[in-house]
């Protein structure tokens, strides 16, 4: 929704990528002024068409209407849901249950952690680690699945005090 400069550039970014491992993926570029009942609407139209198999709303909405994305997120079938931002896939990484899809930075990041190419930490039992930022897209679920991996995890965000220490 919109046309921020710095999604223009994700989303290219992530049409490139699906390309390259052979995803058909299209950009449904709609205006600053659609409401949420329209963007609701359309979102139901993907939801129910079976030539596609997952779906992206770029976040934040650039958008002169009031909408609430959490709602625009939602809506997005379970199955569907490749960014993991629902409430039934963060529901499931929040409660352990890995067999769900994970948000991508968090999800690279442990691949990071755990490639011999990156830390090279195969196990994470008894590691302790820091998480700076509690945001749904990273912090949240990087620490949530930090935890499930038994690493022993510090959130730390805005409001936390003395974070140098
Ligand atoms: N639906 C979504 N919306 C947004 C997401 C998302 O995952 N799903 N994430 C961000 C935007 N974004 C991808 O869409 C994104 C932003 C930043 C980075 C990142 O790794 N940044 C690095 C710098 C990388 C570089 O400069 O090459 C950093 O900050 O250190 C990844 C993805 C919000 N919206």
């Amino acid at each position: 929704v919109g046309d921020r400069q710095d999604s223009n550039v994700y989303i290219g970014q992530k049409l490139k990528s699906a390309t390259e491992v052979g995803i058909t993926a299209k950009h449904v570029k709609l205006g600053t002024d659609i409401s949420e009942s329209a963007l609701l609407t359309i979102v139901n139209q993907l939801n129910e068409d079976p030539n596609v198999h997952g779906i992206i709303v770029q976040l934040p909405l650039d958008c002169n209407t009031a909408i609430d994305s959490d709602l625009v997120t939602n809506a997005i079938a379970r199955e569907k849901d490749v960014d993991g931002l629902g409430v039934v896939n963060a529901g499931r990484l929040a409660r352990g249950n890995l067999d769900c899809f994970v948000p991508c930075t968090p999800r690279g990041c442990l691949e990071l952690i755990q490639s011999p190419r990156g830390a090279g930490l195969a196990s994470l039992a008894g590691v302790s680690a820091v998480v700076v930022g509690r945001s749904k897209i990273v912090g949240s679920p990087m620490a949530e699945l930090l935890t499930w991996h038994h690493a022993t995890v510090t959130l730390c965000h805005s409001r936390t005090k003395d974070l140098a220490q």
